[in-house]
């Protein structure tokens, strides 16, 4: 059954490889207005193309040539740079031509237009890192990292991205799946013959073994969290009554006026977004309608997007005025209106926030864990529950230091690698209960599949189409 069905990484993607039979052409920098854009071929003829456009300028690899560029009628479009990389030395690892011109919106289309005219094809979006992944130039989560790189809005994931895209992740996923191979040819090898199985499985070795590449995936999920945090941060949404001063601390946190705010109950009625960053940790702030019986239909609308928001946030921040007297922060349905039906099953972490301790004279700080005393107004109290939201996401920092993150990582990874995690536990459990080698056996193949997915050694169904489609054109 070994050889049958053998544990190496199997190269399901190849059959997709021979595919990119077309020239591909699209406008790889960004859209407007610039001192240079590059116009980018990629495919069997983008020489071909490309010599059309430069009325057959013979091209050294590699090197930069001064031309001009000509339409599909003969007429000078531009004049420019054009470089040829041939196959297998690009990007893309297909032969790539890039017409480096000048970078106006109206001449970098009619450069693509005088490439279709020349046969090429306008590319998807993320079809040139498609195909830099299926000629094997680099693995998945390499090719998510260029997007990751491109989309980093701190310089801390724009640092943890570039270490993802040098192969930082993708070498701590391949050395547990290297594990997970030879546990599951001593496993395997254990089954072909019948009568020493029970032996083979109960002389240590395999547990121990379990138990290290357990702890290794743990490892490497703790970092995972790290990273994700680090490419998209938390998404905290702040409710409360009316007037409890939640656009105030909106703005506090942001550090400039970005919500309307007034002593009249009902100033916000629409959801407010702002991305900001503690310390390198994006945060991602949703101000809210103060919730209450309205009749107003406006401000009916408004709580109705309020609650649409905390469904999908990552952590609730409930904020009280400190003059309302005693507060049970642990039940929160005291503190919100009308909640009760509508945050019915929220499995939500909540943080409460008693506002404008200026006026009420409480202490500011922290009452509990996850109870804090500020004055959105005067900033009091403020650092402690800046604090307490990156202690709350696990954010340990972003750099090279202990428990921080080296790499950038999304969910898909997340939850592949709680896949194999728990198939590895599934495994143990076979393993001590029944000594079933079979069943273990099947459990360590699960979980080899779910690490392979992380790579992309192993790709389920219409997973990289939704990768690359969510790219930008062009690259
Ligand atoms: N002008 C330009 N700048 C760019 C890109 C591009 O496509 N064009 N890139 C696009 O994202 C990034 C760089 N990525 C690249 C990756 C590999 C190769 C390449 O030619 N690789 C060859 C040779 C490697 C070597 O000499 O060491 C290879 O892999 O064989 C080029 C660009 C950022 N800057
Ligand atoms: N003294 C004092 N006033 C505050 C504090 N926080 C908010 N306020 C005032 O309370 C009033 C309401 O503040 P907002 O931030 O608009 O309250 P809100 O919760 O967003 O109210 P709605 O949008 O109506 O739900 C404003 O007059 C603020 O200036 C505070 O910490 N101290
Ligand atoms: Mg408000």
């Amino acid at each position: 059954m070994f050889y049958a069905d053998a544990p190496f990484p199997a190269f399901q993607n190849h059959f997709m490889s021979n595919t990119a039979q077309d020239t591909i052409v699209a406008i790889a920098t960004a859209p407007g207005r610039g001192g240079v854009g590059v116009v980018r071929l990629s495919g069997p003829d983008a020489e071909g193309i490309a010599g059309k456009i430069v009325c057959d300028r013979s091209l050294t690899p590699r090197m930069a040539h001064f031309a001009r560029f000509r339409g599909a009628g003969g007429e000078v479009i531009d004049e420019g740079l054009v470089i040829a990389f041939p196959a297998p030395h690009s990007f893309t690892g297909e032969d790539v031509v890039e017409l480096q011109g000048h970078g106006g919106p109206v001449i970098l289309d009619m450069l693509v237009a005088a490439c279709i005219a020349a046969g090429a094809r306008q590319a998807r979006a993320g079809e040139f890192s498609q195909r830099a992944f299926l000629n094997d130039k680099m693995d998945l989560t390499q090719a998510e990292a260029i997007a990751d790189l491109i989309d980093a809005g701190t310089s801390a994931s724009a640092r943890a991205a570039l270490h993802s895209l040098q192969g930082v992740f993708s070498d701590e996923v391949n050395r547990l799946v290297e594990d997970l191979i030879g546990l599951r040819i001593y496993v395997e090898a254990a089954i072909d013959f019948p009568e020493e199985e029970i032996d083979f499985l109960s002389d240590g070795k395999v547990a121990g073994d379990l138990r290290e590449l357990r702890a290794q995936c743990l490892r490497v999920l703790d970092e995972a969290n790290q990273g994700r945090l680090v490419r998209e941060g938390m998404t905290l949404v702040i409710a409360g009554k009316p007037n409890a001063g939640k656009s105030s601390l909106m703005n506090a946190l942001a550090g400039f006026d970005a919500a309307i705010v007034t002593d009249i109950a009902g100033t916000t009625r629409d959801v407010l977004r702002e991305s900001i960053q503690l310390d390198g940790m994006p945060l991602n702030l949703i101000d809210t309608a103060g919730l209450r019986d309205s009749a107003d239909v406006v401000e009916q609308e408004g709580i109705r997007r309020a609650y649409a928001e905390m469904r999908k946030a990552d952590r609730l921040l409930v904020m009280v005025d400190s003059r309302e007297g005693e507060v049970n922060p642990q039940d929160i349905h005291s503190l919100l209106p009308q909640s009760q039906q509508q945050l019915e099953n929220l499995d939500l972490p909540v943080t409460v926030v008693l506002n404008k301790a200026d006026l009420s004279g409480m202490a500011t700080g922290p009452l509990d864990s996850d109870c804090f005393v500020i004055s959105a107004t005067t900033g009091d109290g403020l650092p402690d529950l800046r604090d307490h939201l990156k202690a709350a996401a696990g954010f340990k920092g972003a750099g090279q230091g202990e428990g921080q993150s080296r790499f950038s990582a999304r969910r898909r990874h997340i939850t592949a690698l709680e896949q194999a995690l728990a198939a590895l536990d599934t495994g143990e459990q076979q393993l001590h209960g029944h000594a079933a080698g079979e069943l273990l056996a099947e459990d360590l193949r699960a979980a080899q599949k779910a690490l392979e997915e992380i790579t992309g050694a192993f790709t389920a169904d219409d997973l990289l189409g939704r990768i690359f489609s969510s790219f930008c054109i062009g690259k």
